[in-house]
């Protein structure tokens, strides 16, 4: 199986909005039996029986600490959570043994999945919130809360999570911020490096960097926190997080419409920020080939007539009534100037789900399809869907499809090309070829999804050498004995 290329039996995040999570579930820590080369060779069995002490206990249901425990207070869960995070990272530094961070392991990259001999730390058991303010609308909570369960969470106090993700049902926080995902609601909310507002983090030598602050402004020295968001776990271990919530809009509409061409989709982007402003939450996009496997792999069916692309527009805005006038007369527009063909607008929350489902389920139904292989590609958008085209007629019949859908209003591509089986000759043709088409219009090969161990080695393609030599230098001060999510992120060094 080639690098970027995903095995269609891996795990797969779960399904669209509609999804309900299957409750808290035990996760096991698993620990493989090969010592690294100069590791104390007791050591793993040892690790082992520590880090399944870990996993004894009954796994919480989502709950915050009473105030007065306090945080780290002794005998209170947060504390002995961290602080078996903290105790396992000094246990394994000191015997050189590497860990690999896991959360809800449904990265795209193999990020968060051992290449050898690491010991896999699992997040699943700090599953706590530790406190949310009301007013300013800031969560801070334990790195293995589950998304979606956060989302609720805050919900029922007139919150929302910045982000918002199809894998929601089992991604954790902390690996959400280790890989800087980006989502759904990236347009509205921006990215991780904006909206988390601190960071407990252990470090491979075992300290505890707390820098857990919830204040929306502090300019004391380097924000040392940007450094761990997006890094993988390979600079240290995410224990919780502060992040800034924004308020629950009260009115959310979403209009699913076919366009005739990709020419038309962009008019229809630069109409819509003109027209609808700031309650516009969300530009996504499909291509036909897309909708047709939603239908043939999940019997999904399309709520507008057939179309060359289709475009998801979400508003969320605080006046129902003001929202729906301005979406109405967007879609005059639109349909008069023939940049839409057909459309449908939801404000109930069912249809909204169901038209969102559409859009979130692409990845589920392209896994159904065969081997695939799969690039998260940041463009300048007027080119975003010429990449797609050019590799159509590059791969012809080699491939059974070739898809273009993605976050259109961030320029976010997710290109995928499916096979009935792995073959080197199809790889061949997609790789480099792929990075290079990036690289010539100053793109980047990873737009959300991190690097992990599938993409590590094509990071050039997006930074130039001085920034590589910086990252190694990095990793090198924090993590000296490279224990810290070894094979992932950087390239191997020649
Ligand atoms: O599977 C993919 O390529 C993209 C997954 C995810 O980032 C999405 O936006 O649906
Ligand atoms: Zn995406």
């Amino acid at each position: 199986m080639g690098p970027g290329v995903q095995d269609p039996r891996a795990r797969q995040p779960s399904g669209g909005r509609g999804h309900q999570p299957s409750g808290p579930q035990r996760r096991l820590l698993l620990v493989l039996p090969c010592p690294r080369g100069d590791a104390d060779p007791g050591a793993l069995p040892r690790a082992a029986a520590a880090l399944l002490r870990g996993v004894r206990g009954r796994p919480g249901r989502l709950r915050t600490h009473h105030p007065r425990q306090g945080r780290h207070r002794p005998g209170g869960a947060g504390g002995v959570q961290r602080g078996l995070a903290e105790n396992r990272a000094r246990y394994c530094h000191e015997r050189n043994l590497a860990v690999n961070p896991q959360g809800g392991n449904t990265g795209m990259v193999g990020g968060s999945v051992p290449v050898f001999d690491e010991i896999i730390l699992s997040t699943a058991l700090m599953n706590q919130v530790i406190s949310f303010h009301g007013v300013s609308g800031i969560l801070v909570c334990q790195a293995g809360c589950i998304l979606e369960e956060l989302s609720r969470y805050v919900e029922e106090r007139d919150f929302i999570m910045p982000l918002d993700l199809g894998a929601k049902g089992s991604c954790h926080i902390g690996g959400n911020v280790a890989t800087n995902a980006g989502g759904l609601r990236f347009l509205r909310y921006g990215s991780l490096h904006g909206t988390v507002l601190g960071l407990e983090v252990v470090l491979a030598d075992g300290t505890v960097l707390n820098c857990l602050t919830s204040l929306r402004k502090d300019n004391t020295g380097y924000d040392l926190k940007q450094l761990f968001i997006g890094s993988e776990g390979t600079l240290g271990v995410i224990t919780a997080v502060s992040i800034l919530c924004p308020p629950k809009p009260r009115a959310v509409n979403v209009a699913f419409l076919g366009c005739p061409g990709f020419a038309e989709v962009l008019q229809t982007f630069s109409t819509c920020k003109g027209m609808l402003g700031e309650i516009l939450s969300a530009f996504e996009f499909m291509d036909a080939e897309c909708m047709q496997l939603v239908g043939h792999h999940l019997g999904l069916v399309s709520p507008v007539q057939e179309s060359p692309f289709y475009v998801l527009i979400e508003t969320s805005g605080s006046r129902a009534g003001h929202d729906a006038e301005k979406l109405s007369s967007f879609l005059e527009h639109v349909l008069d100037f023939g940049l839409v063909t057909d459309g449908t607008l939801a404000t109930d929350q069912r249809r909204v789900k169901m038209l969102w489902a559409l859009r979130e389920r692409i990845t589920e139904a392209l896994s159904r399809d065969g081997c695939v292989y799969k690039y998260d590609i940041s463009l300048p958008v007027e080119r975003l869907y010429d990449l797609v085209s050019d590799l159509r007629a590059r791969l012809g019949p080699q491939a059974k499809h070739v898809v273009g859908y993605g976050h259109l209003g961030d320029g976010n591509l997710h290109l995928n090309v499916t096979a009935e089986a792995f073959s080197a000759s199809l790889l061949g043709a997609l790789e480099p070829y792929v990075y290079e088409w990036t690289a010539g219009q100053q793109g980047s090969v990873s737009a959300e999804h991190g690097l992990g161990f599938k993409k590590k080695d094509v990071l050039s393609y997006s930074k130039p050498p001085a920034a590589l030599q910086l990252m190694q230098q990095l990793k090198a001060l924090l993590d000296p004995k490279g224990i810290l999510n070894p094979y992932k992120t950087l390239p191997a060094r020649a």
